[in-house]
C-alpha cells in the first residue's frame, strides 16, 4: 500500500481558480517523490492539501490517502493525530515557520508534548536527540531562532518535522533562501535521514537538478496538472516533455557541457490557472508546439520505461527533446 496516493486531486480557489486540475501520484514506502514546476503550478496547493491545511476558499475534490486513510473523511481529532505522527512538512523559510520568542528546544517539545504521553524531561531528551540528528549540538535547544544561521534554522524545522516520528515528510522548497553550498548540506541530511529512518518524502522544488540528484521519481508540473513522470535521472537527463526539457536548461549544472556557455531560461510566464489557453497549456511558450497543440487537450499516457508524458509529441521518433533546452 502506498503512503501517500492522490487519487484525481482538484483545488480550486475562490470558486474560478482551478489550482490543481486532476493530479495522480503516489509515494511508496521509503520512496523519494519529487515535485518540480514553476511558481503558481500548484505545488504549495499539493503540499498543504494533503493535511487539509488548505484556506476555507479553497473546493477540493478527488481523494488525499495516507496509508490508505481518506484524509478528507477523517474526524478532527483524527486528523490532528495524523499531522505530525503520520506526514509532517518541512515548510520554506524558517525564519518565518518559527516563533522568534521562543527557544527553539521549546518549539521542538512542543509538538512531542501534545502527541505523546511523555514528561517534560523525556521530551527535553526527545529534543536534543533530534537536534543532534540534524546535525546541531544539544545545547542549541537554548537559542531563539535569530542567533542561528538560515541553514540551521532550516535543520531545525526539519528536526521539527521529525518530532512525531512520521512514516512521510513533506518538504516545500526546503532550500529556498539558502545560499548554494548550504542547500546542498540540507538536501544531503534531508537525504540521509530518509535513508536512516526508513521514511518516505515528497520533496518539492522548482530546480529540476536538485530533484535529480536526490529523488527516485519526479513529477514535473504545469498549470496545476502533472505533465511528465518518471525515475528522477531519466527525466532530467532525456526529458520526454518540452516543458520539462525547458525546466532542466533553466538551471546550468556546473561541468555540464551544454550549459556552459548559455544557460537558458524559459520565455514567458506560466499561464494564471484562471485564464488558462486551449489545448496543451504550455503551447505558447513550447519551441516544438504544432498547430495541433493549441486544439487538443493532452493527457498523460505511457512514453515507455515506466515513464509518462502529457505532450502530443512525445512518442515521435528521432525527436530530441534535448533541442528544446
Ligand atoms: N488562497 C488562494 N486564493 C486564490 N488563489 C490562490 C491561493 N493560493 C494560491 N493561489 C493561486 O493558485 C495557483 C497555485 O499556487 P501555488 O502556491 O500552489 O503554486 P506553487 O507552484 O507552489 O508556487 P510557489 O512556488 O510560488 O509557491 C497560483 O496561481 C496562485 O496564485
Amino acid at each position: 500500500m502506498s503512503v501517500l496516493e492522490l487519487r484525481d486531486l482538484r483545488v480550486t480557489y475562490a470558486g474560478d481558480v482551478p489550482a490543481v486540475r486532476g493530479v495522480d501520484l503516489s509515494v511508496a514506502a521509503g520512496e523519494v517523490l519529487g515535485i518540480a514546476g514553476e511558481s503558481g503550478c500548484g505545488k504549495s496547493t499539493i503540499t498543504n492539501a494533503v493535511l487539509r491545511l488548505l484556506p476555507r476558499s479553497a473546493e477540493v475534490g478527488g481523494q488525499v490517502l495516507l496509508d490508505g486513510e481518506d484524509v478528507y473523511g477523517m474526524s478532527f481529532g483524527r486528523l490532528r493525530a495524523v499531522r505530525w505522527a503520520q506526514a509532517s512538512i518541512v515548510f520554506q523559510g524558517a525564519l518565518h515557520s518559527l516563533n522568534a520568542v521562543q527557544r527553539i528546544g521549546r518549539q521542538i517539545a512542543e509538538p512531542i508534548l501534545l502527541h505523546s504521553k511523555v514528561s517534560r524531561r523525556e521530551a527535553d531528551k526527545r529534543v536534543a536527540e533530534l537536534l543532534e540528528q540534524v546535525g546541531l549540538p544539544a545545547r542549541r535547544a537554548r537559542d531563539y531562532p535569530h542567533q542561528l544561521s538560515g541553514g540551521q534554522r532550516q535543520r531545525v524545522m526539519i528536526a521539527l518535522a521529525l518530532a512525531c516520528g512520521p512514516r512521510l515528510l513533506i518538504a516545500d522548497e526546503p532550500t529556498t533562501a539558502l545560499d548554494v553550498m548550504v542547500q546542498a548540506q540540507v538536501l544531503d541530511l534531508l537525504s540521509s535521514l530518509v535513508k536512516d529512518l526508513g521514511l518516505s518524502m515528497v520533496l518539492i522544488s522548482h530546480d529540476l537538478s536538485v530533484l535529480g540528484s536526490v529523488c527516485d521519481r519526479v513529477a514535473v508540473m504545469y498549470a496545476g496538472r502533472v505533465v511528465e513522470q518518471g525515475p528522477a535521472t531519466a527525466v532530467f537527463d532525456d526529458p520526454r516533455h518540452p516543458y520539462s526539457a525547458a525546466l532542466a536548461g533553466a538551471f546550468p549544472r556546473i561541468g555540464d557541457e551544454r550549459f556552459r556557455y548559455s544557460p537558458r531560461g524559459l520565455p514567458g510566464d506560466p499561464p494564471f490557472p484562471g485564464d488558462l489557453p486551449g489545448g496543451c497549456p504550455f503551447h505558447p511558450r513550447c519551441p516544438i508546439a504544432v498547430d495541433l497543440c493549441a486544439t487538443t487537450e493532452v493527457t498523460l499516457a505511457g512514453v515507455g520505461d515506466g515513464r509518462t508524458s502529457a505532450c502530443l509529441r512525445a512518442t515521435e521518433r528521432g525527436l530530441d527533446l534535448r533541442g528544446a533546452r
